[in-house]
Order: C-alpha cells, then sequence, then structure tokens
C-alpha cells in the first residue's frame, strides 16, 4: 500500500492525502513495518538537542497531529523545506518541529496558521519527497524566526500521582477501552501479531498493543503497575497511545496533545477511545448488512452460513466481553459490601446496557450512570484508629498558637473515641480571613486519618450542586457529594463545608433545605441525589463548616453546630507562625535553601506592622511569597551568568569560585532594604492623632474582617438661640445614626446635670462625623465614645492620651456589652492605646484572654457612663 501521507510546509505545497483515520493506523504501524529506520534511528542520533529554546524548522500537518512515539511519513514537495530537512538530518540534530495546521487562515494575510503546540520530530529518513518522522517530545513555539523555522520551549508534563485512585480508575477504563478497539479491528491485530512474531517492535507502542491483545504469554494483571514495570510503560504513555490510534477528529487529537495533565489527558483519551468502540460497533453492524444482502449463490450462501456461525461464535465471545462484563468485574469483590437496593439498580442497568449494546443504540448514558455508580466507595471507609497524642501532635505540627482551639478539637476527638459514634454535632470554624480555618480542618482530617474534601458553599444559589440535577435534564450532573466520594474514595472523608456563612439564598432551589438534609445525621444515612437516583449513605462523613461570621448563618443550621471561634493573631503570634511556619514553607516551595535566606526579624516585624495589618495571616504569607519569589528569580540568574563568572575566575586566577558563588548567593532580608522586595509600606499608623484635640474621641470597632479603631469626630457648626441640633456623616448604618442621636440627648442631660448654665447643646449646631467615610459602619458600641466625643466638645476639653472607649449605652447612662472584645483589644494595641474602656458586664471576656495581649494594658470596667466621665476628663495635664 502506497504511503498517503502528504506535508505542506506552510509556504505553498501541494497535498496528496488521505483520511485521517488511515493515517493513523498507517503511521501506527509504520512503526511496526516500514520500520527499519525507526528500530534503528534513535540508536543512530548522536546527541539530544537541549531541549528548551531549541530552533527547528517547521514542518506543518494537514491531516493530524504528531503524536509522540508515533511515526509519520511525509511527501514534501516545497525543495526549501526539503533542503532545509536534509540539511538537518546530515547534521548533529536530526529535528524538526511538526504542527497541525489550522482550519482558519490568518486575518489579514490569509496565509496558513499553526497550533503552536505541536511535538519535536526526530526525522528518521529521507527518500526523495518522501520524509519519515517520528514524534518525541512535546513543544510550544515562542518565536517565529523566519518562515521556515521557529524557536520552541520544550513542555513537560505536569506531576501527577501515580496512586491517585481517580488517574488509576481512568487509567483502568482507557486500558479497557483500548483492547476493545484493538480486538474489534482486524487490520490491527493481525499487524500487531505479525509484528511482534516477527520480533523487530523497540517501541512501547508495540508491547502495549500486544498486551492489549493478550498474544504475550507473560503472567501480566491489570492490577497496579504490573503493566508499567512488565514493559516500562506510563500513564501519559497510555494517554498518548490511545490518542495516536484513534480516528477522532484531528483537533480533538491536538488537545490530547496540547493537555500537559495527565489525569485530564487520559480523560481526555478515554472520550476518544470511547468513540472509536461506537463507530467500531456501526462498522460491523453495517459490514454484517452488507454480508447478508450479498450471499446469494449456493456457494455464497454456504460461505454465508460459515460466516453466520461464526458472527454467531463471535457474537458469542462478544457476549462475554459485553460492556456490562466490566462492570460486573469492578463490583464482584465489594458486591456483599453494596446496599441491595443499589445492586438491583445496578442489574436493571446492567440489563439494559446489555440491550442497548445488543441493538447498537446508544449507550453512552447508561454507561457513565453505571460508570459513577459502581465506582462509589460501597462501604469503604479509611481506617480510623485515632491516637489522641498523634493528634495533638499533628495539631501542634501544623499550626502555631490556636490552644483554645486545638484543646476545643481534641475534646471533639476524645468523645469520638470514647463513643466509637461517628454521629454527632458539626464543628464550625468561624473567625476572619486568613486565620486557619481551612488549614485546621485539614489538619483534623489527617489527624484522624481521613481524607480530605473542600465544598465551597459560599455563593451557592441552587439545591441542586448538592443534591445533583434530575437525570433527565440535558447535561444533567450529580450532586457535590456523590462527586466527593467517587473523588476521596471512602465513605467517611472530613468534608469542609467552606463558607457557609455565604450561602445563597433562593426560594425555588433552596440550597440551604439541602445543606439541612445532609447535616441531619437523622436524614443524611439516607440521601437521595436526584441523579444517582438511589439513596446513599453519609452518616460516617465528618462535617466541618467554616464561616467568617456566624451571625449571618440561618438559625436551624447553626443549631447544628458547635461553633469554635479563631479571632485572629497578636503581632506575637504572627512573629511566631511568619517565623516557623510561613517562612519555612514559602522558602521550600520556591526551591530555595535554607542557608540562602536569612529574613531577619525586624523585617518580619515590619512586614506585620507596616504591611499587612489584617487579624489573619494571609496577606502576610502573600508578602513572604513576593519576597522568596524575588530571590528565586536572583538565584536563577546568579545560576545563568555563574557560567560566566566561572570563565572569569579561570582567566584572573583570584579566589575560589565557591567562595564567590557563595558569597552572591546569600540573601539577608532586613528592614532596611525589605521596600525593594515588597514596595512602600501599606499603612501609616492607625492613629491620626497624638494627642486627641476637643471633640475628637477613639472608639473600638469590630468587624467579621477583625478589630479596628475609629475615631468620632464633633465639631461646633453655628450658634443661635434655639438652634441646638446635630448633623451626621460617615456612611453610618441605622443603627449607628440613631445612636449618635441617643449620644446628643444623653450628653444634653450630663451637661444639664453638671452645668446647668451651660447652653451649649441647647442653642449650638453640631457636626459629627466618622472618619473612612467610604467605609460602611453600623452597630451600638460606639454610644459612649459618641457621648464623650460631643461633652468634650461642650467643656472645650480633649479626654486622656492615649484612651479608647466601646460600650452601647441606654437613655439612662447604663453602658451594655459588646462583642468582639478580643478583636478590639488587638486593635488598641496595634494603635499604641494606653488606657481602655469596656464594659463591666465584659470583664470576664477580657479576663479569658492570653497575658499576651492583656500585658500593659490599663483596662477599665464600667457600668454607668458617670464612670467613663470620670476616667475621660477627670484628669490633671
Ligand atoms: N496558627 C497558624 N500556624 C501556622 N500557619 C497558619 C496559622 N494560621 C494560619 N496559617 C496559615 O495561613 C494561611 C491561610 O490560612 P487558611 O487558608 O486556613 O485561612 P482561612 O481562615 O481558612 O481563611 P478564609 O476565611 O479566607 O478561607 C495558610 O497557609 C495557613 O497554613
Amino acid at each position: 500500500m502506497p504511503i498517503n501521507f502528504l506535508l505542506k510546509a506552510w509556504s505553498q505545497q501541494t497535498l496528496r492525502n488521505r483520511s485521517s483515520h488511515e493515517f493513523a493506523r498507517r503511521a501506527f504501524f509504520s512503526s511496526l513495518t516500514d520500520s527499519k529506520p525507526t528500530v534503528s534511528c534513535p540508536a543512530t542520533v548522536s546527541s539530544k538537542p537541549c531541549l528548551d529554546g531549541l530552533t527547528v524548522i517547521s514542518v506543518s500537518l494537514q491531516d493530524g497531529p504528531l503524536i509522540p512515539g508515533f511515526i509519520k511519513p511525509l511527501w514534501v514537495t516545497n525543495p526549501k523545506v526539503l533542503a532545509a530537512l536534509q540539511e538537518r538530518k546530515s547534521g548533529e540534530t536530526p529535528y524538526a518541529g511538526a504542527f497541525l495546521l489550522k482550519d482558519d487562515k490568518h486575518p489579514l494575510t490569509g496565509s496558513p496558521v499553526i497550533h503552536r503546540v505541536g511535538t519535536l520530530a526526530q526525522i528518521l529518513s529521507i527518500q526523495g519527497e518522501q520524509v519519515i518522522i517520528i514524534g518525541r517530545e512535546r513543544l510550544r513555539i515562542t518565536e517565529t524566526v523566519n518562515p521556515l523555522t521557529v524557536k520552541t520551549h520544550h513542555l513537560k508534563d505536569k506531576p501527577y500521582d501515580k496512586d491517585d485512585e481517580v488517574i488509576k480508575a481512568t487509567y483502568f477504563e482507557v486500558i479497557s477501552m483500548l483492547r476493545d478497539v484493538l480486538k474489534k479491528t482486524p487490520h490491527w491485530s493481525e499487524q500487531a501479531q505479525k509484528y511482534s512474531q516477527d520480533n523487530v517492535g523497540e517501541s512501547n507502542y508495540l508491547k502495549l498493543a500486544e498486551f492489549l491483545l493478550q498474544k504475550r504469554r507473560r503472567k501480566l494483571t491489570y492490577s497496579g503497575a504490573g503493566i508499567f514495570e512488565a514493559i516500562d510503560f506510563n500513564y501519559q504513555k497510555l494517554a498518548d497511545f490511545g490518542a495516536g490510534i484513534s480516528d477522532a477528529n484531528k483537533h480533538k487529537i491536538q488537545e490530547v496533545l496540547e493537555e500537559l495533565d495527565i489525569h485530564k489527558r487520559l480523560d481526555l483519551t478515554l472520550q476518544l477511545v470511547k468513540n472509536q468502540v461506537e463507530i467500531n460497533k456501526i462498522q460491523v453492524f453495517h459490514a454484517s448488512v452488507f454480508q447478508e444482502s450479498t450471499a446469494e449463490t449456493d456457494e455464497d450462501k454456504k460461505e454465508s452460513t460459515s460466516k453466520t456461525n461464526e458472527d454467531e461464535k463471535e457474537s458469542g465471545s462478544a457476549k462475554k466481553n459485553k460492556l456490562s462484563d466490566t462492570f460486573r468485574k469492578s463490583i464482584e469483590p465489594i458486591t456483599e459490601k453494596i446496599p441491595k437496593h443499589v445492586l438491583k439498580v445496578m442489574e436493571e442497568q446492567f440489563a439494559k446496557l446489555d440491550r442497548k449494546e445488543a441493538d447498537y443504540g446508544c449507550t453512552d448514558n447508561i454507561y457513565s450512570y453505571l460508570d459513577l455508580l459502581t465506582s462509589l466507595p460501597w462501604g469503604k471507609c479509611s481506617d480510623e484508629d485515632i491516637d489522641i497524642l498523634r493528634a495533638e501532635e499533628i495539631l501542634d505540627e501544623d499550626h502555631y498558637g490556636l490552644a483554645d482551639v486545638k484543646e476545643r478539637i481534641l475534646e471533639f476527638i476524645a468523645v469520638r473515641i470514647l463513643t466509637g459514634n461517628p454521629e454527632g454535632k458539626i464543628i464550625c470554624l468561624s473567625g476572619p480571613p486568613g486565620v486557619g480555618k481551612t488549614s485546621i480542618a485539614r489538619s483534623v482530617a489527617r489527624a484522624l486519618d481521613r481524607k480530605f474534601f473542600r465544598l465551597a458553599v459560599g455563593g451557592l444559589s441552587d439545591s441542586s450542586e448538592i443534591k445533583g440535577d434530575r437525570a433527565v435534564s440535558v447535561g444533567s450532573k450529580p450532586g457535590k457529594m456523590v462527586q466527593c466520594l467517587k473523588q476521596v474514595g471512602t465513605e467517611n472523608p472530613l468534608v469542609l463545608l467552606d463558607e457557609i456563612d455565604k450561602l445563597g439564598k433562593c426560594n425555588k432551589y433552596d440550597p440551604e433545605g439541602a445543606l439541612l438534609e445532609l447535616l441531619d445525621p437523622e436524614q443524611n444515612a439516607h440521601f437521595l441525589d436526584h441523579f444517582l437516583d438511589v439513596t446513599i449513605d453519609l452518616s460516617k462523613v465528618l462535617f466541618v463548616c467554616t464561616a467568617n461570621d456566624t451571625d449571618m448563618i440561618s438559625g436551624p443550621l447553626l443549631d447544628r453546630m458547635e461553633v469554635i471561634k479563631l479571632a485572629g493573631y497578636t503581632t506575637d503570634e504572627k512573629m511566631h507562625i511568619a517565623r516557623d511556619y510561613l517562612v519555612k514553607t514559602v522558602q521550600r516551595k520556591c526551591g530555595i535553601k535554607p542557608e540562602q535566606v536569612d529574613v531577619s526579624d525586624a523585617a518580619l516585624l515590619s512586614l506585620i506592622e507596616n504591611y499587612c495589618r489584617e487579624a489573619g495571616v494571609r496577606n502576610l504569607q502573600k508578602q513572604i511569597e513576593k519576597i522568596f519569589r524575588k530571590i528565586a528569580l536572583k538565584l536563577v540568574r546568579q545560576q545563568a551568568s555563574s557560567k560566566t563568572d566561572v570563565a572569569d575566575f579561570k582567566s584572573s586566577g583570584e579566589g575560589s569560585i565557591e567562595q564567590s558563588r557563595e558569597l552572591a548567593e546569600n540573601f539577608m532580608i532586613d528592614e532596611s532594604n525589605l521596600a525593594d522586595y515588597v514596595g512602600k509600606p501599606v499603612f501609616r499608623g492607625e492613629k491620626i492623632y497624638e494627642q486627641t484635640p476637643v471633640g475628637v474621641v477613639m472608639g473600638l470597632a469590630w468587624t467579621s474582617m477583625g478589630g479596628s479603631t475609629l475615631y468620632i469626630e464633633t465639631t461646633f457648626v453655628e450658634e443661635g438661640e434655639g438652634k441646638g441640633g446635630l448633623h451626621i456623616t460617615g456612611h453610618l448604618g441605622s443603627v449607628m445614626k440613631e445612636s449618635a442621636e441617643l449620644a446628643h440627648t444623653v450628653a444634653r442631660r450630663i451637661m444639664f446635670d453638671k452645668d446647668p448654665k451651660n447652653l451649649f447643646f441647647a442653642n449650638s449646631k453640631l457636626h459629627l462625623h466618622v472618619p473612612e467615610g467610604a467605609t460602611p459602619k453600623d452597630g451600638p458600641s460606639a454610644g459612649c465614645t459618641m457621648i464623650t466625643s460631643l461633652l468634650s466638645l461642650a467643656m472645650k476639653k480633649p479626654v486622656r492620651k492615649d484612651l479608647a472607649m466601646t460600650g452601647e449605652v441606654t437613655l439612662t447612662g447604663r453602658i451594655l456589652p459588646i462583642g468582639g472584645l478580643k478583636e478590639k483589644t488587638m486593635a488598641a494595641r496595634r494603635s499604641q492605646v494606653k488606657v481602655i474602656i469596656f464594659p463591666e458586664a465584659n470583664r470576664r471576656d477580657f479576663e479569658d484572654l492570653e497575658e499576651s495581649i492583656k500585658e500593659g494594658l490599663d483596662v477599665h470596667f464600667v457600668d454607668e457612663y458617670e464612670q467613663i466621665f470620670k476616667l475621660a476628663f477627670g484628669y490633671d495635664h
């Protein structure tokens, strides 16, 4: 058979080509048949080129991309391209770049355009216009040097976990489909047989084909890495092989070529080979119809009879290899563990699949449904042999501080150990962003030896995300919990429901209802996913939620939770976290050795105080990452130029090269050079005033983002009998506005009690403002601060230095408790406040704080505003 594959360099060429279908087969078996050069060629290549920045002749392919490991014969009619390839062939690097032509032409020039991702092709032989190439590695074009040559970058596969259950499952599925493809294609089976006997095939692909066709008498099983060890094969090669032999549309094959994530690549290949199986079935069907219609003569009839017998035999053997058999086999070892109602549905679906398959109907939907149903981890749990000491060790290993949080978690674990009860309350970790909620949940999973799965429920507005789509709708899919079980492969993972306070609201598709069902131990043992349409047992799942603000969680949901608060870190804690955790992790992730960088404590402190003042440490982590990325670049640059240095040192003979490198590669990050790495400080001090002027008092605020200080400012506008009034600004919410009006009344009464002759409030129009007017503020806890600010203005007396206060005030002057005391105290410390006034009712909260937070603060607890008056104004300067 003549070789019908032509290549056209993208200047101009005439291509004579056949369908990509034939091409793929031909190309594959070229590697086995016309392949004396294939087998011998790798040995003839004297030097493997340095793949990065390699400049190659670009050859454009029309009928399909070149998959690494496959051979492609081409007809090159452009003399310039041919000459260039000849030159390369006889040189040290006999390589070209093979790139698939796009369907669209260049919009401006109208010239053909190639895909930027292609293949490094080794030129095996050139005879006349026929060039035979074999794909070696993936490349991306980085620059077009001239119409014939391009500069390229070597594309490497992303690292992957060979033992990942999902990848493994996909790999086995591809293998099973490929067996089907190879078996039902006589041409391939014959060829593979013939050439395995000839024993000329060195190609791993050939060995794989033989293995799949079971022509090798070696004892190979599908289990584990057997196939890899036996024939030196890996997941990526399997994905490539499947794509290379499929008759799929060339752009689909190009997608496989471009995919560097191995799991995704296997998935893409799986789709291609599945389609191939379907196409083969249709071809077999048409062939049998054709045979029936032509079996006329006696001879023919005889033949036909024998053929029918053969067909029957074949269909008999096909029966043994029904699609459902794969599923039956896969559940065989766990049949006992699969609930009866699920087994019943499986059997029904197997029968349905068999019927469809026999009728050549479309089996896709049933196949994917069964694929999902049979791959769920029925009865499979990770062992929960919990060792409390080990759990404690893990929590300490991963997180600094958080003593009370860890203690609460250990208590929770202890109860599980004693009762062995998988049910119980659900932990909700609540606190500002970046305080470690997610990572604590991960540690808990590690401590309990459970798989971890994060389900982001923030913004979720449709219950079908959790409960699955009804299978009848187009594009329907299972809910997140089913996806979770499939992914983790156990029935008892730890599932983190992230940002549960930001759950979307929708009356029609109530996601909250679905979550309640999920979290309720009464109901989740029989959780119904609409897509799966059978109930699954989620009672062994351990749910942990996170929230920034528990006030936003609905009552029924909150009722099921045990809230553990993470308040935020003090400067001291942040220093420890930065030094002992963040710096170490970031440095390791950036590939930098500990001895190469020294970040001083002063630099870390400056980062904490002047760059990232939030309650958590996420921003701090980002800044540290910024520093290390910059250092990484410097190091790599140094290494690149060190070659030149070596040459210079050799010629000058001064000092040792190692000494010079050592000096050059050590980085010291200090306060003095910090700005070079992270830019100018973002924060000024939160303190606007050294000594607050008349009418200004510092208050303390708290949001779900942490605590902060805020000033209440009042000023006099105009005076006139009976003109007394208050104008309010500062983006205040209704509660805070009411609080300001109330403060005006209370201040006026106090003034009247203290000095009846003072008519300041009666006759003065005043303005109260809370700075940072762009930030919305609300809540009643600035009441006492507002009264003090107004009285300060009325008496023309500033309040004592370094004072901050917080507390709601009633109309009669009683002080009510506030929330977020820890955050407020930390914010006060950041602003160098020395004296704080808190409501008496919060005394216990303050006493429970760690010493490091309380240290050096002069704190007063008050019941009545009168006490605040004395503290704020009863001073001697
Ligand atoms: N106490 C700690 N010790 C060590 N590392 C910590 C500590 N707290 C937080 N981190 C680190 O800070 C980073 C941010 O933490 P994480 O993502 O868990 O925050 P979060 O509270 O879940 O934030 P969000 O609410 O935004 O999701 C992580 O790298 C985490 O390991």
